[in-house]
């Protein structure tokens, strides 16, 4: 459903992305593991095209971005939700006006709004939270704040970019749980890009690991796969868990 060909993207002389190729099929957990500054982040937001690639195409449920119109692109953006590390919300607006801005501007008539900003709440357990501001949250709810509003539109993939990387253990469950029950339950997909080895494994069924801007290694998440990925990867994961540069060698 979401095809990366080839895609390149350079920052003035730099290459964030060099030749990258995947692909995510409908309904999956997909994981980007990799360093700081490895370009996941950059890949991430190639998906919708938020980042445009300098060469190669996205593919989005066999439309090639770079064939369609702008409004078109619009459009297909809007089934492709993302999430991010610092959650981007309102401040001065409540958490029930943050989770409709999605809703305003997309133009659903007002009448309609209400059921499903609620609806959205309620999926990630903090209806009653509604009237409070960002301000008044833990972390934790402030991101599934940030997912109730990902979710306002029935995207059909969720995009999360280090959702869990300013969490603490218990809040980092808590969202992980809450993922996990959107792909369940609701059938989207999500690709979650973080540093974090155990975030990716509790996770995620497939994982790509990237390094300096290219794709390293591409595994199922088992037992078998990960072990490949960290006998291939010679001892990139455990960098990646000590906190080291898994670039440094
Ligand atoms: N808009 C930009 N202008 C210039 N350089 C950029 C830009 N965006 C990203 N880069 C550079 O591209 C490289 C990849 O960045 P990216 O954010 O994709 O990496 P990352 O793997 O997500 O790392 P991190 O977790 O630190 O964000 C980095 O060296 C970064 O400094």
């Amino acid at each position: 459903m979401i095809t990366l060909h080839n895609v390149s993207k350079q920052f003035e002389s730099f290459e964030a992305i060099k030749d990258v190729s995947l692909s995510i099929k409908s309904g999956e957990i997909y994981g980007i593991i990799g360093a700081s500054g490895a370009g996941k982040s950059t890949l991430i937001r190639m998906m919708n095209y938020i980042e445009r690639p300098d060469e190669g195409s996205v593919v989005i449920d066999g439309e090639a971005l770079d064939q369609v119109k702008h409004k078109r692109i619009r459009h297909i953006r809007q089934s492709l939700a993302m999430v991010f590390q610092g959650y981007n919300l309102v401040g001065n607006k409540t958490v029930y006006d943050n989770v409709a801005v999605p809703l305003e501007l997309s133009k659903v008539p007002k009448r309609d709004r209400a059921e499903r900003v609620l609806e959205s709440l309620r999926f990630v357990g903090l209806e009653t939270l509604k009237n409070q501001y960002p301000g008044q949250l833990s972390g934790g709810q402030k991101q599934r704040v940030a997912i109730a509003r990902a979710l306002v539109n029935n995207p059909s993939v969720l995009l999360c970019d280090e959702p869990t990387s300013s969490l603490d253990p218990n809040t980092t469950a808590e969202v992980l749980d809450v993922l996990k029950r959107i792909n369940e339950r609701l059938g989207v997909t999500i690709v979650i890009v973080s540093h974090e080895m155990e975030v990716i494994k509790s996770l995620c069924q497939r994982v790509t690991v990237m390094a300096d801007g290219q794709v390293y290694d591409t595994v199922e998440n088992n037992p078998t796969g990960v072990q490949h990925m960290e006998h291939s990867a010679a001892g990139f994961v455990e960098r990646l868990r000590s906190g080291g540069d898994a670039n440094d060698s």
